[in-house]
């Protein structure tokens, strides 16, 4: 059968580049248990040649006779706001109650309102259908329930423009609002504009063609005219970045990751000022401000913290932002927040970032909360290598606290290597500095601290991030946008903010914004908030769109080649790591999948075969469930249609990441789609 080639007939070796799955190897001084560290053993030249081995040999995957669905031809699901009725709190009578409310009200009112809509509106009558029922309907008096439109839900969060900071303070350029990872998604789509998907999709199946609606329809001529002008107009895109990048310095995107309180940004905060980038009047400022509210250790953490809330608390909510120069590059800052309710800003931030900071506190018994117990430190660096991120600088902060102990160093170090190796960062790639973000000890210059000065004679924290490679941007690549914010511009028009995963976009050029397949018109382009006629692939841009609504684009969203589109999936195939799961995974499994700045609900529908680490070889088909440490193929099906790419052709958009609970519990590169 068809279905077989997901697995036996394909050589996992030209898939992937091996470098970038997890769960390498790990050190004798691990700190897991032997036998788990056992389990993470990983020649990597043994493993190349074993894994294209076995993969183009074996014909002993059998896969389960009841999902047949994969091979036939797949419907989509309608992409509708999933209920995730756990963030809600419920005890079961009040969960009961909500179901039964909203069974009654889709009697009446069919699939035109969305669940969230819904579920407020019930909770907000107290499980009372028919107050709830008499809202909804009042709110929507001239809607014609009956009639198959496509509808959106609205955003219920919009963020204001970025503004540039005018009291001295470095170019903050961007907050990202938290709530904006919170927009309403929801939006359906007519039977007869079913999303379809991928670089493979008929071109009569896209919206410039005949089975798209009416209105698209329309437009298909034109925007196809249109498409073709740009294409023959379009620069090889080498030669275009040469042109207006020859002579700059390279751009970096570095994400700053840790636990909570590790002194993440006190650090930043501290770089900037030793590097002129805040004036004196500024620092002053906050200085006396951080006093008044008892929170002067803060004073450095303010640069970043821009919000009231977060000065207050003395936390990082959102990601923060700034810009520094190094000798050969020109660096954005991604301060993340480090408390474990963030860990959704954090992603937004990570998923920008072309390599990561850790922060680690040296205090005693400070790592070790954040390190051993539950802490974020594990967290962060998983998900940061989960996302692709490579290259990672260990900050050793506070060692003043420990008088500069060469001792404490090593220890730390010496268990954060193990780890680190584990998670699947190359040794060659990861750097540690002794520092000190409170007394700027080591960070812009040569140590001066004596106690140090015994033992240390390494780089400097701007030496490490200086010495950091540029990873390769895939310009030649088919346009992807991934948005992660969205705001009101100037003017009539609005515009989102993203990173340019793949391609290049140029003013003036027309995209399709995806799933949702709606033609737009890109009519400005911002880079650190200044105008630009063109973006490449790594840079974060701001966008201002025509031709589509507002209300019909959401965070997680791609804008997309109009003729090289954009995979639009319910269902793919993906070779997971398990990290931590309390419960076995088990088929049917739910999850919530984090991809780019995307968070959906998903179910693991199969598990198709499970795999040795090392080696790649399948220890068991169609397994009963998966344990940790384990690594496996499955399918995955999300509960409406989103933007993916298989891993070997877009790395960018071909990793996931699993999370339940909070914890991120796999993460996983898609080894295939299912149209
Ligand atoms: N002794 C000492 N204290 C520090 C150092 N760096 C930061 N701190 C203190 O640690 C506390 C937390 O610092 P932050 O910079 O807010 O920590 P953070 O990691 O950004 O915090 P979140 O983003 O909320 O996770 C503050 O009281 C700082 O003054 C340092 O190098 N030495």
């Amino acid at each position: 059968m068809a279905r077989h080639r997901n697995v036996r007939n394909r050589s996992y070796s030209d898939d992937y580049d091996y470098d970038d799955v997890y769960g390498h190897s790990v050190e004798e001084e691990s700190c897991l248990s032997p036998s788990d560290a056992a389990q993470w053993m990983y020649d990597p030249s043994r493993n190349r040649h074993a894994i294209a081995h076995f993969m183009e040999g074996r014909d002993d995957i059998q896969e389960e006779v009841e999902n047949e669905t994969i091979d036939s031809p797949h419907t989509p699901l309608e992409r509708r706001e999933s209920i995730d009725l756990r963030s809600l709190n419920l005890d079961e009578d009040d969960e009961a109650k909500l179901m039964s409310c909203l069974d009654e009200l889709r009697n009446v009112l069919g699939d035109t309102i969305s669940d969230n809509t819904l579920i407020q509106s019930v909770l907000k009558h107290h499980f009372d259908f028919t107050k709830s029922l008499d809202e909804i309907l009042n709110k929507n008096k001239k809607k014609d329930f009956t009639k198959p439109t496509i509808q959106f839900e609205p955003i219920t969060h919009v963020t204001p423009a970025p503004i540039i900071s005018t009291d001295g303070a470095p170019k903050i350029i961007a907050t990202l609002e938290p709530k904006s990872l919170n927009v309403v998604k929801g939006f359906k789509v007519e039977q007869n504009n079913k999303l379809s998907s991928g670089p493979n999709t008929p071109r009569d199946q896209s919206p410039a063609t005949g089975r798209s609606s009416p209105r698209l329809q329309h437009q298909s001529n034109e925007e196809s005219k249109v498409v073709a002008k740009q294409k023959e107009n379009k620069l090889d895109p080498k030669v275009q970045y040469n042109n207006e990048r020859g002579t700059e310095k390279d751009h970096l995107y570095i994400v700053v990751i840790g636990h909570v309180d590790a002194g993440k940004s006190t650090l930043m905060g501290r770089l900037l000022c030793e590097m002129g980038e805040v004036s004196q009047r500024t620092l002053h400022k906050y200085e006396q401000e951080s006093k008044k509210i008892g929170k002067q250790s803060f004073m450095y953490a303010w640069v970043l913290d821009e919000t009231g809330e977060e000065r207050v608390r003395g936390i990082t909510m959102d990601v923060g932002r700034a810009q520094f120069e190094t000798k050969t590059k020109r660096v954005t800052i991604l301060d993340a927040p480090g408390h474990a309710d963030f860990i959704p800003n954090m992603i937004t931030g990570a998923a920008q970032a072309d390599v990561a900071l850790l922060v680690v506190d040296a205090t005693r018994g400070e790592f070790e909360s954040g390190f051993d117990l539950g802490g974020q430190t594990r967290e962060h660096a998983l998900l940061v290598r989960s996302l692709g991120v490579g290259q990672l600088a260990v900050a050793i902060n506070k060692l003043d606290t420990s008088n500069w102990s060469e001792e404490r160093f090593n220890e730390i170090t010496k268990k954060l290597k193990s780890f680190l190796k584990q998670a699947g960062f190359k040794e060659a790639d990861v750097t540690f500095v002794p520092c000190s973000g409170l007394t700027g000890e080591n960070l812009v210059k040569p140590p001066s601290e004596s106690e140090l000065l015994k033992w240390y004679s390494g780089p400097c924290l701007l030496d490490v991030v200086d010495k950091f490679n540029i990873p390769e941007r895939p310009i030649s690549k088919p346009l992807r946008m991934s948005v992660n914010n969205i705001f009101k511009g100037i003017g009539s028009g609005f515009c989102v903010a993203g990173r340019i995963e793949t391609g290049v976009l140029n003013k003036g050029d027309k995209v399709l914004v995806c799933p949702t397949k709606e033609p737009a018109e890109v009519r400005s382009i911002f880079i650190n908030d200044l105008p630009s006629n063109v973006a490449f692939a790594g840079d974060q841009t701001s966008v201002s769109l025509s031709g589509v609504d507002m209300q019909n684009v959401s965070v997680g969203f791609i804008l997309s080649d109009p003729v090289l589109t954009v995979p639009v999936v319910s269902r793919f195939e993906s070779r997971i790591v398990v990290f931590n799961v309390k419960a076995p995974i088990t088929k049917g499994y739910p999850v919530l999948i984090h991809h780019q700045s995307l968070v959906e609900s998903a179910n693991i529908i199969k598990l198709k075969a499970l795999l040795n680490k090392s080696t790649g070889e399948v220890l068991k088909k169609k397994p009963r469930c998966l344990g940790n440490n384990s690594v496996a193929v499955v399918d995955i099906e999300v509960c409406r249609p989103i933007c993916v790419e298989k891993y070997k052709d877009v790395k960018e958009l071909g990793r996931v990441m699993l999370r339940v609970a909070g914890t991120t519990i796999a993460a996983g590169l898609i080894t295939d789609i299912y149209p």
